[in-house]
C-alpha cells in the first residue's frame, strides 16, 4: 500500500554493521589527550575503583601529568591520516563497504571520542537500518573493552522510540578464521625479515589481575589465542602482557620485563606480534615497536622486529568479512 502523501518518508529497510574500536585523541596535543583520557579513564568498566575514590586521583594526579607524556608518545606515531587507530579502523570499514550486498551499510565508531557510537547508530537509523550488528573489534572478550562498547550502544538504544533489532559480535579469540589470518600474517612478516628470530613474543594488552579473579575471561582468551596460533605456526610463542597502568598488580609476565631479560639468557634475536589488537595503535607502534625495541637492544639484543597487526590487509579484511558475514546470517544472505 502506498503511504498517504503527508506520511513521513519511509526508507528502504537496511542492515547496519557498526565496527567499534577503543578511541583515540583528536590531535597529538596535551589538551586533546586530556579530554580523551578523562572520558576513557572515567569509565567504571575500565577502572573498577569506586568513583568517589578514583575521580580525585584521576583529576588531581593522572590528568595533570599523563596528557603531556602521552601526547609526546602520540606525536611519534601520528600520520597524515591522523591517529593510526582512527585511520586504520576507517579503512577497515571502507574495505568492507558493499561486501555484504547493497542493503548492508558498514560504518565505524569509537567507544571514546569520535565518531561516537550514538551518532553512528543515529546515522545508520537515518539510512533505514532496522537491524544493526554491533561489532566491537576485540578478539578477546574483556569487560573493559567489549562490554563497555556494547553498553554504550545499548545506552543509546534506550533513548530511541523505534529501536533497530540488534546483535553483537561475539569474541573470536579461538575462531579458526582469526587464527588462520594471524598465522598467514605472522608467516608473511617473518618471511620478510633479514634474520631468524630465536623467540616470538605474543604481547596482549594487560589488565589488572583482579579482573581474572572476578571472572573476566580475557586472560583465558589471550592464552587460548596464543596456544592455537602457536599450534598453527608450529613454533613456540611467549605470551606477555603490556601497558601496565597504576599501582595494582597486572597480568604477568610484563612485555617490557621479558624483553629486557631475554638477552642475558642468550636470546638476542626477537620478533614481537600483538594478536589482540585488530589495528595498530599507540600501544603497538609506540610502546612495542619503538620503546620495546629500545628496551631489547638496550639490554643487549641484536635484532628486533615488530610484526604489524591484521589492520586492513587483505587477509585481515577477508577474516572480518567472514566472521561478520556469519553473524548476519538470517538477516542477509552473504554473497
Ligand atoms: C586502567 C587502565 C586501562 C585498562 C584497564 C586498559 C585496558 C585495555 N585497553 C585496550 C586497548 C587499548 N588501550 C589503548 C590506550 C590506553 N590504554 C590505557 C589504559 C588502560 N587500558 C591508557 C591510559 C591508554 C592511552 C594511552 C596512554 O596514555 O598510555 C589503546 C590505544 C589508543 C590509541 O589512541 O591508539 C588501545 C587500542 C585493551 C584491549 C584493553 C583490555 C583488554
Ligand atoms: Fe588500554
Ligand atoms: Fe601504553
Amino acid at each position: 500500500m502506498i503511504p498517504p502523501q503527508d506520511h513521513p518518508p519511509v526508507p528502504t529497510p537496511r542492515i547496519g554493521v557498526l565496527l567499534i574500536n577503543l578511541g583515540t585523541p583528536n590531535a597529538p596535543e596535551p589538551g586533546s589527550v586530556k579530554l580523551y583520557l578523562k572520558e576513557f579513564l572515567s569509565d567504571p568498566r575500565v577502572v573498577e575503583i569506586p568513583q568517589l575514590v578514583w575521580q580525585p586521583i584521576l583529576r588531581g594526579v593522572i590528568l595533570t601529568t599523563r596528557p603531556r607524556k602521552s601526547a609526546h608518545a602520540y606525536q611519534q606515531v601520528w600520520t597524515e591520516e591522523g591517529s593510526p587507530l582512527a585511520a586504520i579502523t576507517a579503512r577497515q570499514a571502507r574495505a568492507l563497504a558493499g561486501v555484504f550486498g547493497p542493503d548492508v551499510i558498514v560504518d565505524h565508531a569509537m567507544r571514546y571520542g569520535r565518531p561516537a557510537i550514538r551518532e553512528r547508530i543515529d546515522a545508520l537509523k537515518a539510512q533505514g537500518c532496522e537491524r544493526i550488528l554491533i561489532a566491537p573489534l576485540y578478539p578477546q572478550y574483556c569487560a573493559a573493552t567489549t562490554a563497555t562498547a556494547n553498553d554504550e550502544a545499548f545506552a543509546h538504544l534506550r533513548r530511541l522510540r523505534w529501536q533497530p533489532a540488534v546483535r553483537t559480535l561475539p569474541p573470536y579469540h579461538d575462531d579458526p578464521l582469526y587464527i588462520d589470518a594471524l598465522k598467514q600474517n605472522v608467516e608473511a612478516a617473518l618471511a620478510g625479515l633479514d634474520f631468524e628470530p630465536q623467540a616470538v613474543l605474543a604481547s596482549f594488552h594487560g589488565m589488572p589481575e583482579r579482573t581474572l579473579e572476578l571472572g573476566d575471561p580475557y586472560h583465558c582468551h589471550c592464552q587460548k589465542t596464543a596456544r592455537l596460533l602457536s599450534d598453527r605456526l608450529g613454533r613456540d610463542l611467549t605470551v606477555t602482557f603490556q601497558s601496565r597502568f597504576g599501582r595494582a598488580k597486572w597480568l604477568e609476565p610484563a612485555t617490557d620485563v621479558v624483553l629486557a631479560g631475554l638477552p642475558e639468557r642468550g636470546v638476542t634475536r626477537v620478533a614481537l606480534v600483538a594478536p589482540g589488537f585488530s589495528a595498530d595503535c599507540l600501544e603497538t607502534l609506540e610502546e612495542l615497536a619503538i620503546r620495546g625495541r629500545e628496551t631489547f637492544l638496550g639490554a643487549g639484543g641484536s635484532h628486533f622486529a615488530y610484526l604489524p597487526c591484521l589492520n586492513d590487509s587483505n587477509v585481515g579484511v577477508e577474516m572480518l568479512r567472514r566472521i561478520i558475514g556469519r553473524e548476519l546470517e538470517g538477516w542477509v544472505r552473504t554473497p
